[in-house]
């Protein structure tokens, strides 16, 4: 059966990547909304009740009222925005944050793809939480410079108008509520929010995490070893797994591998260990493209395992 998929929101940054990666794949037919009815609710209510995967790529309200346009049983939705990530009926997108969670995704009607920044996060502190090297209440701070395409057409349209002026290093959300920190917090088993600083570059594409922790502040002492067992641990028994964890050298300053445009392109996400045990003192970095594995990589992975393709063969590692 070919499966016909609607990408409400084709046109923007998210919707036009993920059109891209379905190119040239002869499972699917995508069905494509002219672009001066891109708004009009009757047209997407057409196609959206159509589909048997639609893919929203809208901005929260409008993501919202396409799940109320549909009034079929049988549309399965894969909703991009920040609308649904914590609400009930609806799967985490995060295949890799626990070892059950492709098969949630598999059987889910609606899925809810994560933020880019949350990815980064619960990737690095969950299975520490889990494995009980990280306490649910430490006070983490959550830090990573990201392309400016993730702030969508608007800030890509902004930065791009002012040629090669803008600085280089611009950090935001400093009233600490960014729409990200409960699916953070949810996800991660986290019952403290993480006190996030996020910060924009003047490169289009890709970003940079870290999330730094002081290792005498939790039981038994971890070492940089020990973090990075547990990650690689986890990660390994992760089938299909996206998530890779670099080996650890700790005689390696390896700023080169956080580079937040190393995996551009791809929906690859590389957590790195940085420790100095007789400090204390360790940091997870995690690098990956905020369109790929932070957006439309993550998208096509979700809608490969909903209809049970395999997402290592249609997507770039
Ligand atoms: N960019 C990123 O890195 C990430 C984005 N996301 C999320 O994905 C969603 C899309 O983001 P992004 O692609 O960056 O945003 P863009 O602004 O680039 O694209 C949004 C698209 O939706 C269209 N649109 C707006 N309102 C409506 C409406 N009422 N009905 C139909 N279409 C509408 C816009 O048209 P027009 O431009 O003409 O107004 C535009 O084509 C957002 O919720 C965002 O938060 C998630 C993870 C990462
Ligand atoms: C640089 C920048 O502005 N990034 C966006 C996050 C993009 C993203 O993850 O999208 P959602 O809004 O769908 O979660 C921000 O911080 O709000």
């Amino acid at each position: 059966m070919v499966a016909k998929i609607f990408i409400d929101g084709e046109a923007g940054t998210t919707g036009l990547q993920i059109r891209e990666r379905l190119a040239g794949r002869r499972d699917l037919e995508v069905l494509s909304i002219a672009h001066d009815k891109r708004k009009d609710q009757d047209e997407r209510k057409r196609l959206l009740n159509a589909a048997d995967v639609a893919i929203l790529c809208l901005p929260d309200d409008a993501a919202r009222e396409s799940v109320r346009l549909i009034e079929n049983d049988t549309t399965r939705v894969i909703d991009a925005s920040t609308a649904h990530r914590t609400a009930e009926g609806w799967a985490y997108g995060f295949a890799e944050m626990d070892i059950g969670q492709t098969g949630e995704i598999a059987k889910s009607r609606y899925v809810a793809n994560p933020g880019c920044w949350p990815q980064g996060l619960i990737a690095a502190a969950r299975p520490l939480v889990e494995a009980r090297l990280l306490p649910g209440d430490y006070p983490l701070t959550y830090h990573g410079i990201s392309g400016y395409s993730g702030g969508g057409r608007q800030m890509i349209e902004d930065y791009e108008a002012q040629g090669a002026t803008p600085s280089q290093f611009m950090p935001y959300a400093l009233t600490f509520q960014h729409k990200h920190l409960p699916e953070m917090a949810l996800y991660a088993k986290l019952n403290r929010a993480p006190l996030f600083e996020p910060v924009v570059g003047n490169f289009a594409q890709g970003m940079s995490t870290a999330l730094p922790i002081h290792t005498d502040m939790v039981a038994d002492i971890p070492t940089g070893k020990d973090l990075h067992a547990a990650l690689s641990d986890f990660y390994a028994a992760i089938p299909d797994s996206f998530v890779r964890v670099a080996p650890y050298d700790p005689s390696l300053a390896k700023t080169a591998a956080l580079d937040p445009q190393a995996h551009n392109g791809t929906n690859t996400l590389t957590l790195h260990v940085f420790a100095n045990d007789d400090l204390n003192q360790a940091v997870i970095a995690a690098v990956y493209d905020n369109l790929g594995k932070g957006a439309s990589g993550a998208a096509v992975q979700n809608l490969n395992i909903m209809l049970g393709v395999n997402a290592r063969e249609s997507l770039a590692a």
